[in-house]
């Protein structure tokens, strides 16, 4: 994989599992979402591994589970009903990652451009972040409502580089799952993996080309880079 040379001018960073631990407000609005039509609820650990594929594949990976097959139609009415369900609290028992604030503070320190690029919708994200007081801490926000097709797939990464001007290959995409590896692969722009992440993958089995224990060390791998 293609290593960064040089100290990114940007640093783009995934939400759920990366900056945030979602997982206890998305498993509340699932399960309700699910109650509506007899469908047996998730506990944690289920809803941490379908989460990362954007809010239709959560769906899909919960009514697979339960051995439910539905239309595509009703399909879409249960991911409207999920949002309906989950924007309004998208922040109630959700928690910062350690390090997140301060990861932010390093780039804008820095003089990157800060993005975000997660297949959560932009609305509910925005909520999230100002919810924390991060948003001003944000050049873009890419959700995975903007149009490009989501993350495995590098289009979102493309069109958040193009945003800011700037090539993939300048930007460092900060992530912590198999989907945000190959996306970046995809693109052709250096990512780093924070461990702990929502995914079964080991790191090994990820392979990005950075590791990061916690984003408390996004910092020190920007100072480690030489600069252009
Ligand atoms: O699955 C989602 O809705 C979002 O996940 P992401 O922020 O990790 O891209
Ligand atoms: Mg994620």
């Amino acid at each position: 994989m293609t290593m960064t040379t040089y100290r990114p001018r940007a640093v783009l960073f995934d939400l759920d599992g990366t900056l945030i631990d979602s997982i206890p407000d998305i498993q509340e609005a699932l399960n309700d979402a699910l109650a509506e039509r007899d469908i047996d609820p998730f506990d944690r650990a289920s809803v941490r591994v379908m989460v990362g594929g954007g809010t239709g594949i959560l769906l899909e990976r919960a009514l697979l589970r339960r051995g439910v097959s539905i239309e595509d139609t009703e399909r879409d009415r249960l991911v409207s009903r999920f949002l309906e369900f989950y924007e309004p609290r998208a922040s109630r028992l959700t928690t910062l990652l350690p390090g997140a604030p301060e990861a932010l503070a390093a780039c804008r320190r820095r003089g990157m451009k800060v993005g975000l690029v997660t297949n959560k919708p932009a609305a509910p994200s925005r909520s999230i972040l100002e919810a924390f007081g991060l948003l001003a801490d944000f050049d873009l926000i890419v959700g995975g409502d903007a149009g490009p097709a989501k993350k495995p797939n590098p289009d979102l990464l493309l069109h958040a580089a193009e945003r800011l001007d700037l090539s993939a290959g300048s930007c460092l995409f900060v992530g912590d799952s198999e989907n945000d590896v190959e996306a970046a692969r995809g693109a052709d722009m250096p990512v780093a993996a924070v461990e702990n992440g929502y995914t079964q993958l080991s790191m090994d089995e990820m392979a990005p080309t950075y590791r990061l224990a916690s984003l408390h060390d996004l910092d020190a791998l920007l100072e480690a880079l030489p600069q252009v």
